[in-house]
């Protein structure tokens, strides 16, 4: 049976309504996708424990979450991700590069010219829908 794993992920937005897409590295999972950055939740976390931990750690930066923007499950070929997306705001610091590739910030509209970790399409067009 495959494993399901929990994944929270931040749709952070600045003040120009841009929206920040990381490019997963040639090192990690998923290599060359663009991602809402975040990562798994770990044994007894809440969501936004691991959350503001997951952005602390790849990005050096504090951020507000306010409630879940939406939730749904993805099976891929070697596990099921339950991916959990939050609106963010960074509060503290600037969003730098460890892990990821690439780092960008992008309006709305222009969300669906990446290519996504396949798990990220419904969250992206709920995003472009919205406006
Ligand atoms: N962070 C993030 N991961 C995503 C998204 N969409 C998606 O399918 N994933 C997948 C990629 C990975 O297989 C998994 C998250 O793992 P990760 O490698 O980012 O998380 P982590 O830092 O906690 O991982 P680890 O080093 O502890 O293994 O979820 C997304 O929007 N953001």
């Amino acid at each position: 049976m495959k494993k399901t794993v929990k994944v929270v992920a931040a749709i952070i937005e600045n003040e120009n309504k841009e929206i920040l897409c990381a490019l997963r590295s040639t090192d990690m999972a998923m290599p060359n996708m663009w991602e809402f950055p975040g990562g798994k939740v770990e044994k007894e976390e809440d969501v936004y424990t691991a959350l503001i931990r997951e952005i602390k750690e790849e990005m050096n930066c504090k951020i507000e979450t306010s409630d879940i923007f939406t939730e749904h499950t993805h099976e891929y070929e070697t596990f099921i991700i339950e991916l959990i997306a939050f609106k963010a705001t960074v509060i503290e610091g600037t969003p730098q590069k460890s892990e990821h590739d690439k780092l960008i910030w992008l309006k709305r509209g222009n969300l669906a010219s990446l290519q996504r970790a396949p798990a990220d399409i419904p969250v992206v067009e709920q995003l472009i829908k919205e406006k």
